[in-house]
C-alpha cells in the first residue's frame, strides 16, 4: 500500500534524522515550483493530489506566497494539515484555512521560540540604549571609537520597559530585564493575572506609550496590529524613547519611525524585523543610532533544532493520528 504524502515547503536545516524517520509513515514530496504562480499551477496539475500534510518554513513564502484564500482554494482537498515552523504565522490566513471545506488545519510553535527571541530583544535593548552601533562600525573602519566619539549611552537600571504584547516572549523578556534593573509595564487587550504577567504593571495603551523609556514590541501581526505604532503613537511617547521590535516589521510604520529618529524624538532603535523583508528602509541604514539584525531572533542551533523537531512532530501526528499537537488558537476547536 502506498504511504500518505507529505509536502516539504522549505529546508530542514538541522533535524535531518527526525525528518528521515518520517519516511517510515509518509512519502515526502517537494515542489518543483520556484514562485507562487508556478506553485498554484503545480497544485492544480494534480501533482500534490495525495498530500495530506505539509511542513512549511518562513522563507518558503518565496515559493508559495501567503497562504490566503486563493492558495487555500487551489490546493487539493486531500491536504488537511499545515505545520508551520515558527511562532508567528502571519504568512498564513488562519481564517481562510478554517473556512475551506474541509478546513486546512494549521499548527505553529507554541513556546520554544520564547527564550531566543527574548534574548535577541535583550541584545537590542542594551545595544540601542548604550548606543553601541556607531563605535562598532567605527572600529571595523579602523577608526577605534570614531572621532568625535559617539554620544554617551544610557544604563538600563531604573528605566521603564514598556512591553506591547505580554505573551510568552514578552513575559520571558520581562523576567530577563528585571535582572538589569528595569521596571516593566505592559499593555494587552486584557489584563493578565499578576503571575502570568510576571509581576509587570498593566497600563492602558496610551499610558504605555507615555511612560516607556524603552518600548518593546512583542505582539503578533494581524490586520488589527498592522501599523499599531505610527506617527500619532510616536507623538505620545517620551522624547528620547528607545524602540525595539522582535515581533514583525509591519506592526510599526517604518516611514514614521525613520521620521521620529531623524527628528530625535526616538533616540535609537533595535530591530530584528522589517516591514518589507529582506528590504531594509534606507533611513534606518543611514542612521548610526539604529541596531539592525536581519530576522535572527531564533537563529541558534538549540532553538532551530527544537523548532524543526516540534514541527516534524506536528506532521507525524497529522499523518498517524489525523490531528495536530499544537494547532494555532483559531483552530483548536476545529479538530
Ligand atoms: O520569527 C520567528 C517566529 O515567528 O518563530
Amino acid at each position: 500500500m502506498s504511504k500518505p504524502k507529505v509536502l516539504q515547503l522549505g529546508e530542514i536545516v538541522l533535524a535531518h534524522d527526525k525528518w528521515e524517520q518520517l519516511t517510515d509513515v509518509a512519502e515526502i514530496v517537494t515542489p518543483k515550483a520556484t514562485n507562487r504562480e508556478e506553485f498554484i499551477a503545480e497544485c492544480k496539475s494534480g501533482r500534490f493530489d495525495d498530500v495530506i500534510a505539509a511542513y512549511r518554513t518562513f522563507p518558503s513564502v518565496s515559493i508559495t506566497g501567503i497562504f490566503d484564500e486563493e492558495l487555500v482554494q487551489a490546493i487539493p482537498k486531500s491536504w488537511r494539515f499545515l505545520a508551520h515552523n515558527g511562532a508567528g504565522y502571519d504568512q498564513v490566513d488562519a481564517h481562510a484555512c478554517a473556512a475551506r471545506d474541509p478546513p486546512l488545519l494549521v499548527s505553529n510553535i507554541p513556546t520554544i521560540a520564547d527564550d531566543s527571541t527574548a534574548d535577541t530583544a535583550v541584545f537590542l535593548i542594551l545595544g540601542a540604549l548604550r548606543n553601541l552601533n556607531p563605535s562598532m562600525q567605527a572600529l571595523r573602519e579602523g577608526k577605534w571609537k570614531g572621532s568625535p566619539p559617539p554620544a554617551l549611552g544610557h544604563d538600563p537600571q531604573g528605566k521603564t520597559l514598556g512591553i506591547l504584547g505580554m505573551g510568552g516572549i514578552g513575559r520571558n523578556l520581562k523576567v530577563k530585564m528585571d535582572v538589569f534593573g528595569m521596571k516593566a509595564i505592559y499593555h494587552n487587550r486584557r489584563k493578565m493575572s499578576s503571575e502570568d504577567a510576571a509581576g509587570a504593571e498593566y497600563v492602558s495603551f496610551d499610558e504605555l506609550l507615555a511612560r516607556s523609556d524603552v518600548l518593546s514590541l512583542n505582539l503578533p501581526l494581524n490586520p488589527k496590529t498592522r501599523h499599531i505604532i505610527s506617527t500619532a503613537e510616536f507623538a505620545k511617547m517620551k522624547k528620547g524613547v528607545v524602540i525595539v521590535n522582535t515581533a514583525r516589521g509591519p506592526v510599526m510604520d517604518e516611514d514614521a519611525l525613520v521620521k521620529a529618529l531623524d527628528s530625535g524624538h526616538v533616540a535609537s532603535c533595535g530591530l530584528d524585523v522589517f516591514e518589507e523583508e529582506p528590504k531594509v528602509h534606507e533611513g534606518l541604514i543611514r542612521n548610526p543610532r539604529t541596531v539592525l539584525v536581519p530576522h535572527m531572533g531564533t537563529w541558534c542551533i538549540e532553538t532551530q533544532m527544537m523548532m524543526e523537531e516540534w514541527t516534524i512532530g506536528n506532521v507525524r501526528e497529522a499523518v498517524t493520528k489525523g490531528k495536530l499537537v499544537s494547532p494555532v488558537p483559531e483552530h483548536v476547536d476545529l479538530q
